[in-house]
C-alpha cells in the first residue's frame, strides 16, 4: 500500500474519533481527552522508542516503532488542525527547491 493511502486512511478515523469525543474504546479520544501535552509527551516517548530500536537489528521491531511514531504525529497534527497535505506540500517544495539546487551544482 501507497505510504499516503495508508496515512490518509489513519488521518481520516482520527479525525472521526477526535470529533466524536467519545472516550470509551477509542485511544485517539482518550488520548486527546488528557490534552496536546499528553499527545506531544506520547510522541516523544515513541521517538525515544524509534531510535532504541533503530540501534538494533531487529527490523520488525524498528518497523513497529515507526508506525507508533507516525501514528502518534498524525495524532498531534490533527489536534492542531493541520493536514498530511500541508506536510506533504513543504516536503515537494523543499524537494523543489532542493532539486533545482542539486540541478545548479552540477551545472
Ligand atoms: N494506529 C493506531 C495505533 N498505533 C498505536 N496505537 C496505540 O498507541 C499506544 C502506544 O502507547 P504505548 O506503546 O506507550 O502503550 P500504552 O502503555 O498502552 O500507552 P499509555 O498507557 O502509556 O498511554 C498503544 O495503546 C497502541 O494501541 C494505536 N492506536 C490506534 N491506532 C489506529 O487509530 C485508529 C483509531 O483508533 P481508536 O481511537 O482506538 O478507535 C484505528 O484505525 C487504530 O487502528
Amino acid at each position: 500500500m501507497a505510504i499516503g493511502e495508508a496515512l490518509g486512511r489513519l488521518e481520516a478515523v482520527v479525525h472521526d474519533r477526535l470529533a466524536a469525543g467519545t472516550v470509551e474504546a477509542s485511544y485517539v479520544a482518550s488520548l486527546a481527552a488528557k490534552g496536546r501535552g499528553k499527545i506531544a509527551q506520547k510522541f516523544g516517548e515513541e521517538a525515544v522508542e524509534t531510535l532504541i530500536a533503530a540501534m538494533s537489528e531487529d527490523d520488525p521491531a524498528l518497523i513497529g516503532e515507526a508506525s507508533d511514531l507516525i501514528f502518534h504525529l498524525t495524532v498531534l497534527l490533527a489536534e492542531r488542525g493541520i493536514a498530511w497535505a500541508d506536510v506533504a506540500a513543504e516536503i515537494d517544495r523543499r524537494h523543489g527547491t532542493s532539486g533545482h539546487a542539486e540541478k545548479a551544482s552540477r551545472s
